[in-house]
């Protein structure tokens, strides 16, 4: 079970997120402002994320969630109209309906519009790690204005072992040559998806992932297959990933998390727009004392004497009679502004 931005009510859809190097949540007004020059591998505005909506193809592996062709025409209207910058059209491999319903989508939605300012998404399909699959996305994006195809593999133990029943070696070596075939089709956008990456062995990731970088992939997608992840755990395995994958910095890194647990949204986001509390459960403001502040401070790494705490305490006082809530950002603006 996976789960979307827009579909949240049905717990079915999958969410994902892309972003570079140094990327952080954005707002929509920057999201517009920055989507025009489209590059595979890069995004010119460090604070800009790029939306990837499945919505059309993981979404419909939830029972009963399927759509006719002309539902699924409706629906990538409207994520055009949303703004969405990357709809993942369908899996044209998995049977012909699917095949055909892409080609028809990225025909109608994915195309040169007269309007030139007009938001043209990209168009993304999904298919295995095989050349019959890759032909069959080729074929059905080949004329869109920004063709991507999603190859993926798995990279955890049990799926190697029981389910492609391949070796690490094997594994590496496929997708490596797939990502080439599909450069070598014409496919300059490949987001190269470690199925399970949230239970793979980690150097073995990112091996793997250094590889596909190496044999073209311009996106990494982290996906949590099995929706199994916690939040700090997921966010450690993105910044793992970030840190040790060779390459890394010349590719775009794309979170996709499943809901089962309902964490997917809180996955996603590496910050869901709530204030943490210290380790008792407290959060901070105008009625915490000096012993609350004390220990947040330590928590989030600073230790201070009796003269430093009682220079602290007043400003943060006075500072917490103008907001709410003093968060772990204004503690460190205000640790950085010593007085004594
Ligand atoms: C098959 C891949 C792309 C996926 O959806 C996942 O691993 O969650």
């Amino acid at each position: 079970m996976a789960m979307s931005m827009l579909h949240t009510f049905t717990a079915t859809l999958s969410y994902s997120r892309e972003h570079s190097k140094t990327q952080r949540q954005k707002s929509s007004s920057v999201i517009c402002s920055s989507r025009r020059d489209y590059v595979p591998n890069y995004i010119q505005d460090p604070n800009y994320v790029r939306i990837f909506d499945t919505t059309l193809r993981d979404g419909e592996q939830s029972p009963g969630a399927t759509m006719t062709p002309k539902q699924k025409l409706n629906i990538a209207r409207k994520l055009v109209e949303l703004g969405v910058d990357i709809i993942e059209v369908g899996f044209p491999a998995s049977n012909k309906a699917d095949l055909d319903t892409v080609k028809s989508i990225a025909y109608e939605v994915g195309n040169e519009t007269k309007d030139e300012n007009a938001h043209v998404p990209v168009m993304c399909a999904l298919a295995r790690c095989t050349k019959e699959d890759i032909d069959k996305a080729w074929e059905c994006l080949k004329d869109a204005k920004f063709p991507r195809l999603h190859v993926f593999l798995a990279t955890s133990d049990i799926h190697m072992e029981y389910k492609l029943r391949m070796s690490k070696e094997e594994v590496i070596d496929k997708a490596r040559s797939m990502v080439a075939y599909a450069r070598s089709l014409g496919f300059t956008d490949i987001q190269c998806c470690a199925e399970d990456a949230g239970r793979s062995e980690k150097e073995f990731l990112y091996e793997f992932l250094g590889e596909v970088i190496k044999a073209g992939a311009t996106t990494l997608n982290i996906p949590d297959t099995v929706g199994f992840n916690l939040p700090r755990e997921f966010g450690q395995l993105i910044a793992d990933v970030r840190a040790n994958t060779p390459g890394i910095d010349d590719v775009i890194i794309s979170a996709h998390c499943h809901n089962d647990l309902g964490l997917a949204t809180a996955n996603t986001l590496e910050d869901i727009g709530l204030y943490r509390a210290n380790e008792s459960g407290l959060i901070l403001g105008k009625l915490s004392g000096r012993h609350a502040l004390k220990s947040r401070l330590s928590e989030i790494g600073y230790k201070i004497n009796k003269t430093e705490l009682d220079d602290l305490f007043w400003r943060f006082k006075s500072l917490a009679e103008t907001k709410k809530v003093i968060t772990d950002d204004d503690l460190i603006a205000l640790m950085s502004h010593p007085v004594i």
